[in-house]
């Protein structure tokens, strides 16, 4: 009995599983700009992708992840509140099934239509990702709101590719990528300590919010919604959407802001 994004298994009921659910470093939050402290020692955040990384695209019944060859340091983010080069491991969406909600963090308590996320871990302090996942300091992920507008001139190279993983479990090659297209012309950032925002819900991300959305248009984004949280073979269909976490009790944490 896995957990999921619905009425029985969804967000509210993760606790009896993963009891951090209830935890004072919960993720996502409805970041309140005014509230967000203006720290000048936080230095820009720089990304360097390497297009030669990415390896495959694929359901895995949550979301749709493009993954990441990790073995080396071509992939990375490092500057601003991160010590260390963080490597890139995989970036996935969330999204809502209308245009006013769909991501995961809020800003004011506005949602926006979606959110990536790229995922990096701290290769310098730990051996394997799965390691990272469990420490304080272990995950950097990158997140960037998706506002409803014109097309996106770069995502239908993601999109073009969703019809392949419809059905939970499917994967195909996704050579060449560069997610480097996917950012918005500015990159200043909330950043705050954090968590997975999905089960098994570990406090260990260091979360970095790109204050900027990039803008997609609706017909693409109703193209993540032909995915299906449900296999080839289940016999109900289960449209993918409305994968998001809501926004969760801030407790004692400070969110930072960039210039
Ligand atoms: N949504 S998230 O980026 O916090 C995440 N990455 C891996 C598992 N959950
Ligand atoms: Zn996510």
């Amino acid at each position: 009995h896995h957990w999921g994004y619905g009425k029985e298994d969804g967000p509210s009921a993760w606790h009896r599983q993963y009891p951090v659910a209830k935890g004072n470093r919960q993720s996502p939050i409805d970041i309140i700009p005014d509230e967000a402290r203006r720290d000048s020692s936080l230095g820009p955040i720089f990304l360097k992708y390497d297009r030669c990384t990415s390896l495959n695209i694929s359901n895995n019944g949550h979301s749709v992840v493009v993954e990441f060859n990790d073995s080396d340091d071509r992939s990375v983010i490092q500057g601003g509140p991160l010590d260390n080069p963080y490597r890139l491991k995989q970036f996935h969406f969330h999204w809502g099934e209308k245009g006013c909600e769909g991501s995961e963090h809020t800003v004011a308590g506005v949602g926006y239509a979606s959110e990536l996320h790229l995922v990096h871990w701290n290769a310098v302090k730990y051996k394997t990702f799965e390691e990272a996942a469990t420490a304080p300091d272990g995950l950097a992920v990158l997140g960037i709101f998706l506002e409803v507008g014109d097309d996106h001139r770069w995502l239908h190279m993601i999109t073009d590719a969703l019809y392949m993983v419809k059905f939970k479990g499917s994967s195909t090659d996704f050579k060449g990528f560069n997610p480097k297209c996917l950012l918005p012309s500015n990159l200043h950032y909330w950043t705050y300590l954090g968590s997975l925002t999905t089960p098994p819900l570990h406090e260990s991300v260091i979360w970095i919010v790109l204050k900027e959305p990039i803008v997609v248009s609706d017909k693409q984004l109703g193209m993540f919604r032909l995915l299906q949280f449900s296999g080839e073979e289940d016999g109900r269909r289960m449209r993918m959407e409305n994968n998001f976490r809501p926004p969760q009790p801030l407790k004692e944490r400070l969110v930072r802001s960039s210039n």
